[in-house]
């Protein structure tokens, strides 16, 4: 995967390209760039005979054809004008690109008709020529006012042989109306591909963008060190995360009680700080003396709880239930449905659209494919349950947080994970809150946690804390004949009615009220615990797995699946670990667990990326 942080580096960065090939569009999109498409004004008229090499006219044009789609967007959001871009942040990076065929010393570019397509084809026919595809990165930065820009320009050639071809195919390729927009009057990507012999060099060079050189010159403008670009290091945090900075509603100054003391930079200042280019900057974080290296993960890290709060807020909002339904929408528009503040609606849309989350182009924003999936309430695999819980209480828990480190109470030390315990005094609304989470998380995850083994050797099994019983409606699935056994707190037991969906497996399932750590455990051939252990602290959980060893039959099974660390002592990402009370476990850890409480053939397995399950076997006492 080296391509993926390259194109990474342009993430957070408002890049636009500037054509209207849709064969550009496609390429880059498929290599996972985001950004806009405002394709240039700029008349292809350079004068040819002007310019030593083919080449040279093709990367002048692309140049010509950014800077004017940098220039006109920078115009448009200045004071006086009466543009639609007014409000909108300048692009940070402009991509122009300009592909010609060349036979010799002669370039043809797109036929203007098709006397004109012949007229190419026929150049062509039976030979050797070159595509070049010039192109030009324009890094953007608005200065008092004023853009300044810094062009990286290259080109790239490929050369392509055509068949000998008969003047009846010629026209017939010609009368398929392909030549038309095409350079040199054919599309290898399509129809045209039936013309060529061979190809040497880039394929996606001769379709309109050579990637590879890209991607190769991005790695060139970010990661190397280049001594006489160290001039200066800037902090280039996450910009988009930025702009909510300067928020001034009650909210957003409780989400970040430091915010006034930054000063808050608003949107021109931002602006001018994001779109520096990024030689001077990445170079310098590079650099093999003895500065150390620019801690990008780590300010990162610093500004991670605004993105969570900004997806919180999005989905509290039901922003992506309205994208769904009536997207693509303006801003103003979701601004008008969801009866909010259209500054700030188009504000946060943006954020969304710098995480990843939506898709923003002249249409409107959209959702993109991970928040259809995941954040719209009514999916099949919603995590707005996850997103509603979090913003609601862990949230607030973790504020607690330096509390709970200094005195290590019984009543602070939720907020070091422990949910499950502090939700026992909560109201019910909170229960439901957390179920809701623990609901949509299991539907993930059950699935892998029933087939990580073969379980069919069991009658029947109990799930412990199995909260609404997804897990055991994919066992009851998985295994015919298994009947399961849902235990889980009283007032749990009491709302999972509300999550059932009908189906002939449910009458194998039953819900059975009652506390793990005091009520004796329901009989079953085989003990579940998903997800379970890592809310408790050891003293707990030693408690725990003694009173199930001691339930369970010799030759009975317990089966835990838990968030998985990578091996030995290493902790787990901080994505789980952050939920969790107890210690972070490896594979070897949680089987030396099990066997300590009698359990022996303890097998581990992975289930999809984010647990790990071991099924272990009562021995005899
Ligand atoms: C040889 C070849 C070219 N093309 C297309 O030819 C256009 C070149 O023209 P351009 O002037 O560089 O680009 P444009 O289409 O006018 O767009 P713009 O960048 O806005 O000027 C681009 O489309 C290319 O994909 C193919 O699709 N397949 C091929 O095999």
């Amino acid at each position: 995967m080296v391509l993926c942080p390259v194109i990474g580096k342009l993430q957070h960065k408002r890049v636009v390209l500037a054509s209207a090939s849709p064969r550009r569009q496609e390429i880059l999109s498929n290599a996972g760039l985001r950004f806009e498409v405002v394709p240039s004004r700029f008349k292809e008229k350079l004068h040819k005979a002007s310019f030593a090499t083919p080449y040279a006219y093709a990367v002048e044009t692309a140049k010509q054809k950014a800077l004017e789609v940098a220039g006109r967007m920078h115009q448009a959001r200045a004071p006086a004008s009466a543009s639609s871009w007014k409000d909108l942040r300048a692009p940070d990076v402009v991509i122009g690109a300009d592909t010609i065929v060349a036979v010799g010393a002669m370039i043809l570019e797109k036929p203007v008709d098709k006397q004109d397509a012949y007229r190419m084809l026929s150049r062509l026919n039976g030979k050797e020529h070159s595509v070049f595809t010039g192109v030009a990165i324009v890094h953007c930065c608005s200065k008092d006012g004023r853009l300044d820009t810094e062009v990286s320009e290259f080109y790239e050639e490929t050369t392509v042989k055509f068949s000998e071809l008969s003047e009846e195919l010629l026209w017939e390729y010609i009368n398929s109306g392909e030549p038309m927009d095409k350079a040199g009057g054919y599309g290898i990507q399509a129809l045209g591909g039936m013309l060529v012999e061979y190809v040497h060099g880039d394929f996606l060079n001769v379709v309109g963008f050579p990637l590879n050189h890209f991607c190769k010159e991005l790695a060139r403008l970010y990661y190397p060190p280049r001594p006489e670009d160290l001039r200066r290091v800037r902090h280039d945090s996450i910009p988009a995360v930025d702009t909510f900075e300067n928020l001034s509603d009650s909210e957003a100054a409780g989400a970040d009680p430091g915010q006034s003391a930054k000063g808050g930079r608003g949107g021109e200042q931002a602006d001018g700080d994001r779109s520096q280019a990024p030689r001077a900057l990445d170079a310098a974080l590079n650099r093999a003396d003895s500065r150390p290296r620019f801690p990008t993960g780590l300010l990162e890290l610093m500004d991670g709880f605004k993105a969570s709060k900004v997806l919180f807020t999005a989905c509290k909002l039901k922003l992506f239930d309205v994208l769904k339904d009536q997207g693509p929408l303006q801003a103003v528009d979701v601004a008008r449905k969801l009866s909010t503040c259209a500054g700030r609606t188009e504000q946060l849309l943006d954020v969304c659209a710098a995480l990843g989350l939506l898709e923003k182009t002249r249409r409107g924003y959209s959702n993109t494919e991970v928040a259809t999936l995941h954040l719209v309430s009514d999916g099949e695999h919603s995590l707005q349950g996850v997103a509603e819980y979090n913003d609601a209480h862990v949230w607030g828990v973790f504020t607690r947080l330096g509390l709970a480190v200094r005195e290590g109470s019984e009543q602070t030390r939720g907020a070091l994970g422990a949910m499950e315990e502090e939700r026992l005094s909560q109201s019910r609304e909170l229960t439901l809150q957390f179920m809701r989470a623990k609901h949509s998380l299991s539907k993930l995850t059950a699935h892998h946690v029933a087939t990580a083994f073969d379980l069919s050797r069991f009658a029947s099994a109990c799930d412990l804390g199995g909260c609404t019983g997804i897990l055991a409606r994919e066992l009851a699935q998985e295994y015919p004949r298994l009947q399961v056994t849902v235990f889980d707190l009283p007032e749990v037991t009491e709302l999972s009615g509300g999550f059932q969906r009908g189906g002939r497996q449910t009458e194998r399932i039953r819900f059975v009220p009652g506390d793990f750590f005091k009520d004796s455990l329901p009989e079953a051939d085989l003990y579940v615990l998903s997800r379970i252990l890592q809310d408790w602290p050891d003293d707990k959980l030693h408690k725990l797995l003694s009173r199930i060893s001691s339930s369970c039959k010799p030759g009975g099974g317990l089966l835990v699946a838990e968030a998985a660390a990578e091996e030995e002592g290493a902790s787990q990402s901080p994505r789980l670990r952050t939920l969790s009370a107890g210690q972070p476990r490896s594979p070897d850890e949680h089987r030396r667990l099990l066997q300590r409480h009698g359990f022996q053939d303890v097998r581990v397995a992975r289930a999809g990326d984010l647990l790990c399950v071991v099924l272990g076997t009562r021995a005899a006492p």
